[in-house]
């Protein structure tokens, strides 16, 4: 039965909160959006019993994932002001690598009253940095072994991925481990809610779960990790794939009555939030990087041939679109970066001042930092106050910054920690260039676009023209384009972009003089870069095994 003037909605499920928002198939005009924090937003010093947590664990909630289907979804379509007969498809996409350990039924482990206060059986969220360790253990084997996937990872696999969290699981909490049946990206665990089937997707699957020409890492390289996680991939993770755009299934009674749309529409296979931002902005094409910029940085971008880029989170057939080797790079620490300074180290006249102006703090800092020359700052940061994800692969890294002194103010470092995520990014486009897969253009989504001095810095750090994705739900629109795709309103995904993707271009274009500015400055972040990143001095490192030894001395005296 066709429906007059469909309409679909997309869910982008955050770190802190789910967006939805309601979508013209026609046009991708933008009818309605809704937002809904989660409740325990993330669980990182206790578990709600008050359990407590290491160092590094960042854990989330279930059910918070469900409240978003509850409310935002009839939220939106309450604010879209349409009849949800309207609605012929829905789309979720979510941060990864989030993990939810599971029973066979997609039941959550952390919903089982025994499991309540066991760490291990909640969902780890991609920022859950605790299993560096065994990070650190699968690299060594696999370079040692020369397996052939490595290369595909950029020659190291994250602490944030499914294998190194698994095992983590495994080697910590065996009885909860044995209890899994499935360990499950968030973004698929949602659209099994939705639909009542578990199809696993190709994005995450490729990206997260080294799944690379429809194979796994062997039995015999997982049991030289731990002869116990030698099954870990035929006894939790494999599973049929489904390709991004296509319908993963109908949606239930179930799922019909917590959001309000009709029983049986189409849900799309799950994705992940900076991948299905390519389609929002059109930029699907080679060259088009996208970056992702709010509390973290992730950057996508399609490329024809197959390259080996050192230190991007991986390369992935078909990973963004049908047709393209898609690639993946990022920065763990952006926003959170910013926000941690002003939540930490702002004094309160600055506070009162930005009150004052009706103003966020990180305006009045911004106001402040930009009226000032490149450089007169004197200070230069390194950006791994979350580790460092690409080009270095390592959680263990953290904060520097240089040229401290008595006179400096507040907005002198806040800006020295925006250039130093541009420095960030620059790295990572020189990598990506140096190896064959060149960036041109640069496509921004996400919460930073709104701070102009930062597009303006990005560019001029860069060289490169930022084009800026208008709609403020960049993921959720993009979800919305891959629901219209799985009810069959578009052939494909590049079809259904060029029509419904929002983008304004060159709305940021380098200014040479600055750039040539920054180049200095530049330099000397390559210098601190390299010296503590790549092995000079390991003193980071040194610095989190006291910490974690200083923290169990007192976890064993409480
Ligand atoms: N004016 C600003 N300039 C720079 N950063 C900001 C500004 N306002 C908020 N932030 C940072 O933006 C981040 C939130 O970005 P957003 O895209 O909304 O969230 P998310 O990444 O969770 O989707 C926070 O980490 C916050 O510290
Ligand atoms: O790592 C990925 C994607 O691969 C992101 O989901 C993760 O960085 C979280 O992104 P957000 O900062 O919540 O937008």
């Amino acid at each position: 039965m066709s429906v007059p003037d469909p309409v679909v909605v997309g869910v982008d499920y955050g770190t802190l909160s789910g967006r939805a928002v309601v979508v013209r198939v026609g046009d991708g005009a933008e009818l309605g959006s809704a937002v809904h924090e989660y409740a325990h937003a993330v669980l990182t010093e206790a578990l709600p019993d008050g359990t407590p947590l290491g160092v590094d664990w960042a854990l989330q909630v279930p059910s918070d994932y469900i409240d978003v289907l509850r409310h935002a979804v009839p939220a939106a379509i309450e604010a879209a002001g349409v009849d949800p007969a309207r609605v012929i498809g829905i789309a979720a996409d979510f941060t990864a690598c989030t993990m939810v350990p599971t029973l066979a039924d997609g039941t959550p482990l952390s919903e089982l009253p025994q499991y309540a206060g066991r760490p291990h059986a909640y969902i780890k969220l991609w920022k859950h940095h605790a299993a560096q360790g065994q990070a650190d253990r699968i690299n060594e084997l696999a370079a040692r072994r020369g397996e052939a996937w490595l290369p595909r990872y950029g020659g190291l696999i994250s602490s944030e991925w499914e294998f190194a969290k698994g095992l983590q699981l495994l080697e910590e909490d065996p009885e909860i481990y044995g209890a899994m049946r499935h360990w499950v990206e968030a973004a698929d665990w949602i659209v099994w809610q939705l639909t009542g089937e578990y199809v696993r997707n190709a994005c995450t699957a490729g990206y997260k779960g080294i799944l690379q020409d429809g194979q796994y890492p062997s039995a015999e390289f997982l049991a030289e990790l731990n002869p116990d996680f030698a099954t870990f991939v035929a006894d939790k993770l494999d599973h049929p794939i489904g390709q991004l755009g296509a319908r993963a299934g109908s949606l239930t009674a179930q799922a019909a009555a917590w959001t309000g749309l009709p029983e049986g529409i189409a849900v799309a296979v799950g994705n992940v939030d900076a991948h299905v931002t390519a389609a929002a902005g059109d930029a699907l094409r080679p060259g088009q990087m996208v970056a992702i910029m709010g509390t973290s940085t992730c950057h996508v971008m399609n490329g024809s041939e197959l390259r080996e880029v050192p230190g991007m989170c991986g390369v992935v057939d078909g990973g963004i679109v049908a047709g393209l080797w898609g690639y993946e790079a990022g920065q763990s620490g952006v926003g959170d970066i910013f926000g941690h300074f002003v939540s930490r180290h702002v004094p309160a006249d600055y506070v009162a001042a930005a009150q004052a102006a009706g103003i966020s703090v990180h305006e009045h800092l911004t106001r402040l930092a930009a009226a000032q020359p490149i450089g007169a700052h004197g200070l230069i940061a390194l950006d791994w106050h979350s580790g460092n994800r690409s080009v270095l692969v390592d959680h263990e890294l953290s904060g520097v910054l240089v040229g401290e002194t008595l006179a400096t103010k507040p907005e002198d470092i806040y800006r020295a920690l925006i250039e130093a995520t541009a420095f960030g990014t620059r790295t990572i486009i020189e990598t990506f260039a140096k190896a064959g897969v060149p960036a041109e253009e640069l496509i921004i989504s996400g919460g930073l676009a709104k701070n102009t001095m930062l597009m303006q810095i990005y560019s001029d750090v860069t060289r490169l023209p930022l084009s800026v994705i208008t709609s403020e739900q960049g993921p959720a629109l993009g979800s919305a384009i891959h629901a219209a795709v799985a009810a069959g309103a578009y052939p494909d995904v590049p079809a259904a972009a060029a029509v419904m993707g929002r983008v304004a271009r060159n709305v940021y274009t380098p200014d040479e003089a600055a750039a040539a500015a920054y180049d200095e400055l530049f330099a000397e972040y390559t210098t601190l870069h390299d010296y503590f990143g790549r092995g000079a001095n390991k003193v980071m490192r040194r610095l989190r095994a006291i910490q974690r030894a200083a923290t169990a001395k007192v976890e064993a005296t409480a």
